[in-house]
């Protein structure tokens, strides 16, 4: 299947981390799924399992599991459209229309405002190009989502079942911190870097702190874990998932990551810039194009001069992280994006330009190899992991870890 037919459209798969700080109450998930199998008539729950201790991954209901549609239409904003679909309910702030005859525990239909045009609070039918996303119920008033003077918060439209037939499982079945929607290739990315007790570790590009606090969570809290990003509000929510997670082992710092190794720096304890050689693990988790998130509902308008502007933002990240690393340290680079030049023809550039760099096994694997013929040879191409449509014989991958987002991770050691 061709990558642009593949971006559009919504995962079959959903994944969750759980926080194996916390208990996780199973039964719960059973009793949830339970209980919506008898609202829509299903004779059988869908799959779900857990892959490793922390990575829960859930299936569609069957083909014909189905609710009827109720004719009345609720417009989202596209972000909260293709939350939908992983099985999120609506929250207030992302309504955007609904009919003026409208009441609280009426059956509405879900659509997302692809083109994103729908004025907040419009009351005619939206003529925009719109998606329909799943069928839920009304739990807010027209007046308290648009006219009560206040930012409406909360739960507005509570799903029943989503166009993509995936289970209505989302965070809001657990306390805050117990369970988070990720990507089963993000969760694979902080399984590569393994961090392991006492081991100092620096996440480059952190926020919001998915993947820092993966780590503090597999660490036990005895990793010590820097997280760096450049924006400031982007560190708060570093500072709040940590504090949500239970995780202590972090320091957030506000940074530039592409200058953050130095020969004048006093040591880590500092913060940033550090000295080169500091580091047992980093984690480059890049900035990117962003072209292998699922499924992409929205426009995207990307010019070729922004697309190349990636690239060199991440050779500069990469120089400062072969840097820092210690020497026989491990180096994870990643990004969520398709594009050859920001992957394997970013490592293969890494590779020849830093020939202390090795490249090392992106253990443990569930996505396929690297694409061939742009820069890696076979040896290399199994070395790395690349989820993504494409089907090769080097590895084949189960669909049920291939139809997910598209990333890509490499490992290096110095
Ligand atoms: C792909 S996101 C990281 C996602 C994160 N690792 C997680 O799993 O939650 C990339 C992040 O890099 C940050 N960033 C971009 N350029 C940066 C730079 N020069 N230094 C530090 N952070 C940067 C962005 O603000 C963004 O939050």
């Amino acid at each position: 299947m061709d990558v642009s037919d593949w971006v559009i459209q919504c995962p079959k798969y959903t994944t969750f981390r759980i926080n194996i700080l916390k208990p996780f109450n199973s039964k719960k998930l059973q009793e949830t799924l339970v209980n919506q199998s008898i609202e829509l008539n299903a004779k059988h729950i869908p799959d779900y399992n857990c892959l490793k201790q922390d990575c829960l991954i859930l299936s569609q209901w069957d083909e014909d599991v189905g609710v009827e549609t109720s004719g009345i239409e609720v417009v989202v904003d596209a972000a909260c459209a293709a939350a939908v679909l992983r099985g999120a309910h609506v929250f207030a702030p992302a309504v955007m229309s609904l009919t003026p005859n409208c009441k609280a525990g009426m059956k509405v239909d879900i659509y997302g405002d692809l083109e994103g045009k729908c004025k907040r609070g419009l009351k005619v039918p939206y003529d925009g190009e719109k998606l329909y996303v799943g069928t839920g119920i009304l739990k807010m008033s027209r007046f308290e989502l648009f006219d009560n003077g206040v930012q409406p918060k909360g739960i507005a439209i509570h799903t029943l079942l989503p166009a993509s037939k995936l289970p209505v499982v989302n965070e809001t079945m657990y306390p805050k911190g117990y369970l988070l929607l990720q990507n089963l290739p993000s969760i694979v990315c902080s399984w590569v870097l393994n961090a392991q007790a006492d081991e100092y570790i620096l996440d480059m590009c952190a926020a919001p702190g998915n993947k820092t606090t993966h780590l503090g969570e597999m660490s036990k809290n005895k990793a010590f874990i820097i997280a760096i990003d450049k924006t400031p509000q982007k560190v708060l929510k570093i500072q709040e998932k940590c504090e949500a997670h239970g995780v202590t082992c972090v320091t957030p710092y506000c940074f530039d990551s592409t200058k953050c190794c130095s020969e004048d720096s006093s040591g880590i304890n500092g913060g940033p810039p550090f000295p080169p050689d500091s580091f047992d693990k980093i984690l480059l988790d890049a900035p990117c194009s962003g072209l292998g998130q699922r499924p992409q509902l929205g426009k995207k308008v990307m010019s070729l001069n922004m697309l190349k502007s990636y690239t060199i933002v991440q050779k500069k990240l990469m120089t400062n992280a072969v840097k820092l690393l210690k020497p026989g340290g491990r180096l994870v680079y990643s990004t969520c994006t398709t594009t050859v030049d920001e992957n394997e023809a970013l490592v293969s550039w890494a590779l020849e330009k830093f020939p202390n760099l090795k490249l090392i096994p992106a253990e443990p694997f569930h996505g396929g190899p690297g694409l061939p013929g742009v820069g890696l040879s076979d040896e290399q191409r199994v070395l790395v992991q690349r989820f993504g449509p494409e089907i090769d014989e080097l590895r084949l991958v189960e669909e049920k870890y291939r139809d997910h987002i598209g990333f890509f991770i490499a490992a290096f050691s110095k």
